[in-house]
């Protein structure tokens, strides 16, 4: 095997798995409730990478409601239960995932390291069968921080033994760039995510088309 990190960390939305389209019908459901009008797909790969209460304020303020601050947990909640209702279909996980995150896991550890809250991640992660590949799981709602704040990503590195120089993390938006470079660490981003904004000003180390190509995109900066 070619020269490879100590660790990698994956954001999940957008870079393992096409969750927008679940996102959209749950909040949909709750805009119905709230007999407001719905959402497009545009709209929601704007809202997801902030975490559940972020994606939430934003979706209210989009269709003119915007929420006081402090019923945003509550009618976080809501959404949240709303989603974790819905069956997660295993075709979301994008071309390439499966079999990459298997061989990777063979002889690395990985970690998932995602602002949607923990128990829904976990949910999603045993129903489209990516649970075994992570040591370590830390969703938006298991730390007093998220992303792009560094902590969860240190979280993780201490929970799999891993030094922040020797590990890379893999997203697809500014938060896993801001807070893997805020950790200590070499980012990869996919092209394909939600970044919100050009990926290519997102400032990774490296930009992959298909997961398939991050073994190699990993090994050449492991290499240096
Ligand atoms: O829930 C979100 O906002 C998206 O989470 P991510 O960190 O997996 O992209
Ligand atoms: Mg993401």
């Amino acid at each position: 095997m070619s020269l490879m990190p100590a660790a990698v960390l994956f954001d999940f939305d957008g870079t393992l798995i096409d969750s927008a389209p679940d996102i959209l019908t749950g909040i949909n459901r709750l805009l119905d409730e709230e007999n407001l009008p719905n959402l497009d797909l545009a709209q929601v790969h704007q809202f997801i990478g902030d975490g559940a209460p972020m994606l939430v304020t934003r979706t209210f303020a989009a269709v003119g409601r915007p929420l006081d601050p402090d019923s945003v947990p509550a009618m976080t909640d809501r959404y949240m239960a709303i989603y974790e209702a819905l069956p997660a279909d295993p075709s979301c996980v994008f071309p390439g995932v499966a079999e990459t995150l298997a061989s990777l896991s063979a002889d690395i550890p990985l970690a998932l390291v995602t602002n949607k809250p923990e128990r829904a991640t976990h949910a999603v992660l045993e129903a489209i069968g990516l649970a075994p590949y992570f040591k370590a799981v830390v969703g938006g709602d298991s730390l007093p921080t998220r992303k792009p704040h560094p902590g969860p990503l240190l979280h993780a590195m201490a929970h799999l033994a891993a030094a922040p120089g020797k590990t890379i993390m893999v997203g697809d938006g500014a938060n896993d760039v801001t807070a893997g470079r805020a950790a200590g660490c070499q980012v990869v981003c996919v092209t394909y995510g939600y970044p919100r904004m050009p990926v290519e000003q997102l400032g990774a180390d490296r930009l992959v088309d298909h997961f398939r190509d991050l073994p190699s995109a990993l090994a050449d900066l492991t290499a240096g």
